[in-house]
């Protein structure tokens, strides 16, 4: 379980917090996935929950240990991948880096071998172990982060931007761990990424930030239920689309993306379609994806 109270950062000088009064609570056993356009405050609320940043007011409690005043107890919950900081020793080999986290967290080195052997060979890393992480691609050197934080098996796994950077297959096999690790092993899962169809796929639940405030917090599926009524509506007509309606026309067929807030307006828009005499091929009903809901939230005038 992760709770966060209050949670404020204001830097240096700044006019305005980073972070500012983020309350939200991680259920143990869940992926929560957090979002919000670059500069939003993300990896200032992680880089805070995984002690590397001190709040300016607020707290962070990891499996019931506050992170600034036990702190000890808390770093002893989390593996990590940070964006955009090295997470591991460039000149120390995949290998050697693994033993050194394992070594951190006070486990036995028969077991680190063992985890180390089994994640290094699920990312396809096993014949490269021996080398430098300095040589490696961005993408290998994020598949040793990753293992690296998972290395103890810890209860609560903290990761900005995991995927960023690996290939198809890796993503696959991360996307995978992150699902198993939450239903299996009751791992708490925080993820942040820009790859919202990840978050759809993963996330039981999902936090907006924006300019340092969070904007929603809710279940993936409530977030997107409650934008059904910004539902669009495609409707494919033969030839050109008469003018006035936005349409892609494509091999003598424009499809006119219509959103409404109220199905029956979808009737005005045949109606006036009929008038300029279109031939109507097909009417769909295209359901939000994560992607419209995001841009909706983070795009909505800010009343702060
Ligand atoms: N070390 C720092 N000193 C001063 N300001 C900072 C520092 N780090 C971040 N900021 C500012 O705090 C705000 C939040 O940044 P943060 O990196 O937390 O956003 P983010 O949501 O993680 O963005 P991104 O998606 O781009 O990673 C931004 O306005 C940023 O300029």
């Amino acid at each position: 379980m992760i709770e966060i109270d209050a949670l404020t950062k204001v830097y240096g000088s700044a006019q305005t917090p980073a972070v500012d009064q983020v309350s939200l609570r991680v259920p143990a056993g869940s992926v929560f996935g957090f979002l919000g356009p670059n500069g939003a405050g993300k990896t200032t609320t992680i880089k805070m929950m995984a002690g590397l940043l001190t709040p300016t007011s607020g707290r962070v409690r990891l499996g019931g240990h506050d992170v600034v005043r036990r702190r000890s107890a808390a770093m002893a919950q989390f593996g990590a991948v940070l964006e955009g900081s090295r997470n591991v020793y460039w000149s120390l080999s995949a290998w050697q880096n693994l033993m050194y986290f394992g070594r951190l967290k006070g486990m036995r080195k028969a077991r680190i071998k063992e985890r180390a052997g089994d994640l290094l060979t699920e990312l396809g890393l096993w014949e490269r172990r021996d080398d430098k992480v300095g040589g490696f691609s961005r993408g290998m050197q994020q598949k040793v982060a990753i293992a690296a934080a998972l290395i103890a098996g810890p209860p609560i796994v903290l990761l900005d931007e995991p995927t960023l950077g690996l290939d198809v297959e890796a993503t696959h096999t991360v996307k995978r761990w992150i699902a198993e690790l939450a239903r299996e092993l009751g791992t708490t899962i925080l993820l942040t990424t820009h790859q919202l169809d990840v978050v759809q796929e993963l996330c039981d639940r999902v936090a907006v930030m924006r300019q340092g405030r969070l904007v929603s917090d809710l279940p993936t599926r409530d977030l997107l239920a409650s934008f059904r009524e910004r539902d669009r509506y495609e409707i494919r007509v033969e030839g050109a689309a008469p003018p006035g309606f936005d349409a892609v026309t494509s091999e003598g067929v424009s499809t006119i993306s219509v959103r409404v807030r109220d199905p029956i307006e979808v009737y005005d828009v045949v109606e006036r379609l009929r008038a300029h005499g279109a031939v109507m091929e097909s009417l769909t009903q295209v359901q939000p994806d994560l992607e419209d809901v995001f841009l909706a939230l983070v795009n909505e005038p800010s009343h702060a």
